[in-house]
């Protein structure tokens, strides 16, 4: 298998305090993967060392096979980086930056002034060309930072938090222009702490708590296990409850703000997927919601993540 970003006991210290723990991330070619934890678990100092801002304590990182930070140079021309908190140049417009960004990634002048243009429009701050960063909004400064991100069209893109000051609108915008990188086989390295935006963006994760790697691989594969609660909600609940009450298969039913919880014996699960709906049909109730009672990937962070326990 080729891996973009290799790391191999990756390990920081800040003074006295392991930050981050023999961390082995291994991130495929032309996957998005989630790199997800909650706040302090890591994220940020990993994605430092991993673009050389930070020095790891020990360890060892390759991006395109080449060591970092001793090929930095070589590597970043290909890397897009967006970091959490963005953009310093506070008196630049943001046509200026993008044009001073294209320039220092090597594009000539003219190119570098079409490019910021392009993108500026791309990323939907395209009205706000002349107004300078320190005037903007925290959302619209991370559209100019993931402008910045993807001057020189790269390869790799590591992208800390990116929608976490956008909103629901542009959240839905990013999902959608991830999902379009990915489907030009670019390899994308996005830290979130929000599982529903992991679970629509990326087909990787890796999890991080407490800075250590808890698991790594691809969602479909780490969430195989099948869930036995299900929420279900149909245009004839008390008829669709009837109906299961009398089910082998199904261990307990009850109701709950119009919505019906099906615990199933996870032994006839195909039993409850063919019956279930049949029945409906059969009856001409309308089937609104079935789906499982957790979300996959969230089942998984509750399973491994020690919940509520404080780090030191
Ligand atoms: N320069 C530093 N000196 C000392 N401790 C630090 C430093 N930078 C980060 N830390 C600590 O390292 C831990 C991990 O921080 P980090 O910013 O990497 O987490 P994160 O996963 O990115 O969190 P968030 O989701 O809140 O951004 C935290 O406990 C933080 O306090």
């Amino acid at each position: 298998m080729e891996y973009v970003i290799e790391t191999k006991d990756l390990t920081k210290f800040f003074g006295k305090r392991n930050i981050i723990y023999h961390l082995n991330l291994k991130v495929p070619k032309g996957v998005v993967y989630g790199f997800l934890g909650p706040n302090g678990a890591g994220k940020t100092t990993t994605i430092k060392m991993l673009t050389a801002a930070l020095r790891p304590t020990y360890g060892e990182i390759r991006i395109f096979n080449l060591e970092m930070p001793q090929n930095r140079v070589e590597i970043m021309k290909n890397v897009g980086y967006m970091p959490e908190t963005p953009i310093a140049y506070d008196d630049m417009t943001i046509f200026d930056f993008l044009t001073y960004m294209g320039r220092l990634s090597g594009l000539k002048k003219e190119e570098a002034r079409e490019q910021a243009k392009k993108l500026m429009k791309y990323v939907g701050v395209g009205k706000l060309a002349l107004n300078k960063i320190k005037e903007l909004s925290s959302g619209q400064k991370q559209r100019v930072s993931f402008a910045s991100a993807l001057i020189g069209d790269p390869e790799l893109l590591i992208l800390d938090e990116p929608t976490a000051n956008l909103d629901p609108l542009g959240r839905i915008e990013f999902i959608g222009k991830i999902l379009s990188l990915a489907k030009e086989e670019k390899t994308i390295f996005v830290s979130s702490h929000i599982v529903s935006e992991v679970e629509k963006m990326c087909n990787y994760v890796g999890l991080i708590n407490q800075g250590r790697l808890i698991a790594q691989g691809k969602i479909s594969e780490l969430t195989e296990i099948e869930e036995n609660d299900y929420d279900v909600s149909t245009s004839d609940n008390k008829t669709a409850i009837e109906f299961l009450k009398e089910k082998p298969y199904v261990r307990e039913v009850w109701e709950e703000e119009n919505i019906i919880r099906v615990k199933v014996d996870p032994r006839f699960l195909d039993e409850f997927f063919l019956q279930f709906p049949k029945y409906l049909t059969s009856q001409g109730i309308r089937l609104k919601l079935f789906r499982p009672h957790t979300s996959p990937l969230e089942r998984i962070l509750m399973e491994k993540f020690s919940i509520g326990e404080e780090s030191d």
